[in-house]
């Protein structure tokens, strides 16, 4: 079985875990390596997997290492492996999850050869569902994307793209579910405006969404398509759509994504400090 160590064990460290922990991999065959105690001791205690606070102990004898730590943490990361014992000849390989930072800046320290392949998951990985993206750096070979499909596949739907594309890759699908989450949270809330309970409102609007997502993925029908069969001429919906087009959601939108994917880009940037854990 692949051995993986993750390196950050924050959120989307733990989505990971608990998706492939829930789609059958063994916990003896991973292994986190945290920093911050009491994160640490809650991990090891809800999953019983082995925990560490030394990157090196957890990269050792494994397959598969993942970087979830934040991007402003990476460089402590790449300077603890370059002085670990990694060998690529013995087919580790190293996955980034973190936005913004290119498979360049891995290259550079680690030994030579060394593969990196970035990744730009997203949280629905918790459940199974992650839309998760891989960008093949210069040494990835097909075997080794293969096994990080292998490996992902089990959390989510995977897709491969050139790494110029990986940015706008984040600000799609790596930030989207927060814009989902939103979207939600407004409708909620403009449900119990409207005179609904919290709860029938939560449970309208997650079932919609849910229904909406599972239209969408299944009909064959475009998102157009789909949104002009709910608008009758002259109708409710239309009289709703007018008042969101009116508030500009469209271009907020168009605006929200290239924020992000700009950010994602400076936090690659050479010298970008980018967040570190709060
Ligand atoms: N949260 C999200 O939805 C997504 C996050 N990402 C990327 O994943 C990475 C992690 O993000 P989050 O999980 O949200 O952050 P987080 O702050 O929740 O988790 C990071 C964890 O890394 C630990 N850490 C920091 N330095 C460490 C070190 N040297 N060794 C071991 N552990 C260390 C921290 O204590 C913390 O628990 C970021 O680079 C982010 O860009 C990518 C896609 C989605
Ligand atoms: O907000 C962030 O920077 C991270 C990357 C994509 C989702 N969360």
């Amino acid at each position: 079985m692949t051995r993986i160590a993750v390196i950050g064990g924050g959120r989307i460290g733990e989505a990971l875990l608990s998706g492939l922990l829930q789609s059958g991999f063994a916990t003896k065959d991973l292994v986190v390596a945290e920093k911050a105690p009491a994160r640490a001791e809650q991990l090891g205690r809800e999953y019983a997997i082995r925990v560490t606070d030394s990157t090196a102990d957890a990269a050792e004898g494994a397959d598969v290492l993942v970087v979830a730590v934040k991007p402003g943490d990476v460089d402590a990361v790449i300077a603890d492996l370059a002085s670990a014992d990694l060998d690529s000849e013995n087919e580790q390989l190293l996955v980034s999850l973190a936005a913004g930072i290119p498979t360049a800046r891995y290259e550079n320290k680690l030994s030579a050869g060394f593969p990196v392949v970035r990744v730009m998951p997203n949280t629905p990985m918790l459940v199974g569902q992650g839309a998760i993206v891989l960008a093949a750096g210069r040494h990835v070979k097909s075997d080794h994307l293969e096994l990080v499909r292998e490996v992902l596949g089990s959390v989510g739907a995977v897709s491969v793209v050139p790494e110029s594309q990986i940015d706008a890759v984040t600000a799609v699908s790596g930030s989207g579910p927060a814009y989902f989450f939103l979207v939600a949270e407004a409708m909620i809330d403009a449900g119990v405006a409207l005179g609904l309970t919290r709860a029938v409102a939560t449970e309208l609007v997650v079932q919609t969404m849910t229904g909406s997502a599972a239209m969408l993925q299944q009909s064959g029908e475009s998102a157009t398509d789909l949104r002009a069969a709910v608008t009758s001429p002259g109708g409710t919906t239309a009289a709703a759509i007018r008042e969101l087009e009116r508030g500009g959601v469209r271009t907020a939108f168009y605006e929200a994504l290239e924020a992000a994917r700009q950010r994602s880009a400076q936090l690659g940037a050479a010298g970008e400090q980018g967040p570190t854990v709060a």
